[in-house]
C-alpha cells in the first residue's frame, strides 16, 4: 500500500515568496500525524496543495499513490478536508450542504442523505440538520465542518487547526471523535498551534518553519531532544564564585549551572538518570541538600526553540503577483470547480 500523504521536494512560490522550499514528507496509512508550525511556516499552504486548491510550483505529491495534479479526482476521493476558514453554502439547510458535497464525489442521492444523517449524529448537531450555516453556534460550525469532511467516508481526514477558538468541552469531544476514527483506520493530518493536542493525539509530528521540514519525530522522542533542570535545594546559599568553580567542577554532563539564593539549577540531558550523579558530586563537594526537584523540558520550549528565527529569509510577494497565484484553476485554464469554490478556492 503507497502511504497517505508522500511528498518529495515540493515547492510552492506565491510570487517572490517561497511558501514551501523543497518539502519532503511521508504519512503512513493509519497514523496520526501532526503539523506544527509558527504563522506562516507553510501548512495551509502545504495541506492546499494536496486537496488542489493550490498549484504547486514544483517537486511531487501523492496520495494513496495519486499524483494530487495528474489524478486530482482520485487523490481528492479520498480525502475528506475540515479547514480552517468557514467556507460553507450558507443558504442550504446543512444537511443539504453534506449532501451536495457527498454528490459532488459521486455518491447518489438516497446514500447521500443517509450519510448525511449518519455523520450529523456523529459529530452530535442532528437536531439542526434543517438549519442555515449562519444559524449554528461557532462550536457548531466547526462540527459542521468536520460533518461535512466525514460524508465522503475518507480514507485521508486533514484537519486544519480544527479546534481553533473552540471551549474545552468541544475540544475534547472533537478530541474523542478523531481519535476514534483513527482507531477505525482513518490516516489523520492534524495542524495545530495546540502544542498539547499534538503531543495528546499524533504518533508522530514534522516541526515546519518558513517552508522547511525541521524534523519528525515521536512527540516522546522531540522531548527527550530538550534539556532538563535539576533544581537543587541547599542548606546554605552558593554565591557566584561557588556557582563558577561549580560548573567547572562537575563536567561535561552538565550543561548549565545557576542559582538563585540557596537554590541550585543544574541543566543535564536527562534529569531522571543524571540525579544521583548530581546528588553525589555535589555532596562530595561539601554541599548539604536539602530537597530536589526535576523539570523536563516540555514540547512546547522544544518547538519555540527550534522555529525561533531572527532572520526571516523569505521575502513578500507583490499583491498582483500573489493575486495571480491565487488560482490555480485560472492556472490550469480549467473551469471554476464549485467543489474548489466551496472549499474556498481564491
Ligand atoms: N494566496 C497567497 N498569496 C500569497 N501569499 C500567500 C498566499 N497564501 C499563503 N501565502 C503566504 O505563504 C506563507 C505560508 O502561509 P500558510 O498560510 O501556508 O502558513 P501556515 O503555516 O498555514 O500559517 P498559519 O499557522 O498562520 O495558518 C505565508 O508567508 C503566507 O503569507
Amino acid at each position: 500500500m503507497p502511504p497517505a500523504i508522500e511528498t518529495v521536494d515540493l515547492v510552492k512560490e506565491y510570487g517572490e515568496l517561497r511558501a514551501l522550499q523543497g518539502l519532503s514528507l511521508t504519512v503512513e496509512e493509519g497514523e496520526f500525524f501532526g503539523l506544527l508550525g509558527p504563522n506562516g511556516a507553510g501548512k495551509t499552504t502545504f495541506i492546499n496543495t494536496l486537496v488542489g486548491l493550490v498549484r504547486k510550483t514544483g517537486g511531487e505529491a501523492r496520495v494513496f499513490g495519486h499524483d494530487v495534479e495528474a489524478d486530482y479526482q482520485q487523490a481528492r476521493n479520498a480525502i475528506g478536508l475540515a479547514p480552517q476558514e468557514f467556507n460553507v453554502d450558507r443558504f442550504f439547510p446543512i444537511k443539504e450542504v453534506l449532501m451536495h458535497k457527498a454528490g459532488y464525489h459521486g455518491i447518489p442521492n438516497d446514500e447521500a442523505a443517509e450519510r448525511a444523517d449518519e455523520v450529523l449524529k456523529r459529530v452530535g448537531i442532528y437536531d439542526k440538520r434543517d438549519e442555515r450555516f449562519d444559524w449554528l453556534s461557532g462550536g457548531m460550525k466547526r462540527r459542521l465542518l468536520l460533518a461535512r469532511a466525514l460524508v465522503t467516508d475518507p480514507d485521508l481526514l486533514i484537519l486544519d487547526e480544527p479546534t481553533a477558538g473552540v471551549d474545552v468541552q468541544l475540544r475534547h469531544d472533537l478530541w474523542d471523535l478523531v481519535t476514534e476514527l483513527n482507531e477505525e483506520g482513518t490516516t489523520v493530518l492534524l495542524t495545530t498551534h495546540y502544542i498539547e493536542e499534538a503531543e495528546r493525539l499524533c504518533d508522530r509530528v514534522a516541526i515546519m518553519n518558513e517552508g522547511r521540514k525541521l524534523t519528525v519525530a515521536t512527540p516522546d522522542e522531540l522531548k527527550t531532544r530538550g534539556t532538563d533542570t535539576i533544581s537543587v535545594g541547599l542548606e546554605s546559599p552558593v554565591d557566584a564564585v561557588g556557582t563558577a568553580s561549580l560548573e567547572a567542577d562537575l563536567g561535561a554532563y552538565v550543561h548549565g549551572v545557576s542559582t538563585t539564593g540557596d537554590r541550585l539549577e543544574v541543566r543535564v540531558d536527562d534529569g531522571g538518570s543524571t540525579a544521583p550523579r548530581v546528588l553525589n558530586d555535589l555532596e562530595a563537594r561539601g554541599y548539604e541538600i536539602a530537597d530536589l526537584e526535576i523539570s523536563r523540558t516540555s514540547l512546547e520550549e522544544i518547538f519555540v526553540d527550534m522555529t525561533r528565527s531572527e532572520d526571516r529569509t523569505v521575502t513578500r510577494s507583490s499583491a498582483a503577483s500573489s493575486a495571480a497565484e491565487t488560482s490555480p484553476a485560472g492556472d490550469s485554464g480549467s473551469e471554476a470547480d464549485p467543489e474548489r469554490e466551496q472549499e474556498g478556492i481564491a
